[in-house]
């Protein structure tokens, strides 16, 4: 894992996007997977303006999301779907059928994941794949304990996870108890990973990163065993790091 140190929150967004727009320029049809949760907000906006001061092209993006709630429509609000409409595809030039989320509304969940895991095969993998990480070490909404080797699957959400979402939802009770998630197995045949990292909240959870073993415990610590994964952190995020580079 190479760590790139970003001042703040608007650097961090800065470097995540220019990397981004690089791949996206450079290649003719590349896969992006996509995270969604306060983190990559400010990443979405740089890429917003970008396209509108630069017309960088999204024409020839294929995008994967890596979550979303069970039992929520795309028209919820506080749906997966909405949020990646509202805050990045409707100010591109994405082709709208080119974005992919797994539908947390179907009747056969099991078969979902099956369909949205056999998708992403199809389109020939995952080029590269934005992540945040949960206060619990969770990456998409892998929680502790979840195998390494899991695939696409419906999880049951950490009441920790449900009450640090919550700020998106009208109250606490309306947070969904499950979620579709790709696997930390789906996850790690991404061709290359950005985890971003930022806040005085996250610096515990990325000190663990740094210190604690590779253990289902820590789902993000499987990122250790990846070869191409980068963390741009802030410094607030990074402030109980001992050594940095
Ligand atoms: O960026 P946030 O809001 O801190 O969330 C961290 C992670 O938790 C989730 O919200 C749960 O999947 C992810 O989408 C996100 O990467």
């Amino acid at each position: 894992m190479q760590l790139v140190k970003a001042k703040d929150y608007q650097e961090l967004c800065r470097m995540a996007a220019e990397r981004i727009i690089g791949k996206v320029k450079r290649a003719r049809n590349i896969k992006l997977g996509l995270a969604t949760g306060g983190t990559p907000t400010g990443v979405y906006r740089e890429l917003i303006e970008d396209h509108r001061k630069n017309g960088t092209s999204y024409r020839h993006v294929t995008t994967f999301n890596l979550d979303e709630y069970v039992g929520l429509s795309p028209e919820h609000p506080s749906s997966y779907h909405y949020y990646m409409n509202k805050n990045l595809f409707e100010h591109i030039d994405i082709p709208k059928e080119k974005t992919y989320l797994p539908n947390g509304m179907s009747a056969d969940l099991e078969a979902e994941c099956r369909r949205y895991e056999t998708l992403i095969e199809a389109e020939g993998g995952i080029d590269i794949q934005i992540l945040g990480i949960g206060l619990n070490g969770h990456i998409g909404f892998n929680e502790p304990g979840t195998p390494f080797d899991s695939l696409t699957h419906v999880v049951q959400l950490a009441e920790t996870t449900r009450e640090a979402n919550s700020r998106y939802f009208g109250s606490p009770d309306e947070v969904p108890t499950h979620a579709v998630t790709m696997g930390i197995g789906t996850i790690m045949k991404s061709r290359e990973i950005l985890l971003l990292v930022n806040g005085r909240n996250k610096a515990d959870i990325l000190r663990r990163l740094f210190e604690e073993k590779v253990t289902e415990q820590l789902p993000a610590s499987v990122l250790k065993t990846h070869p191409h994964v980068t963390i741009i952190a802030d410094e607030e995020a990074c402030s109980r790091l001992y050594v940095f580079p």
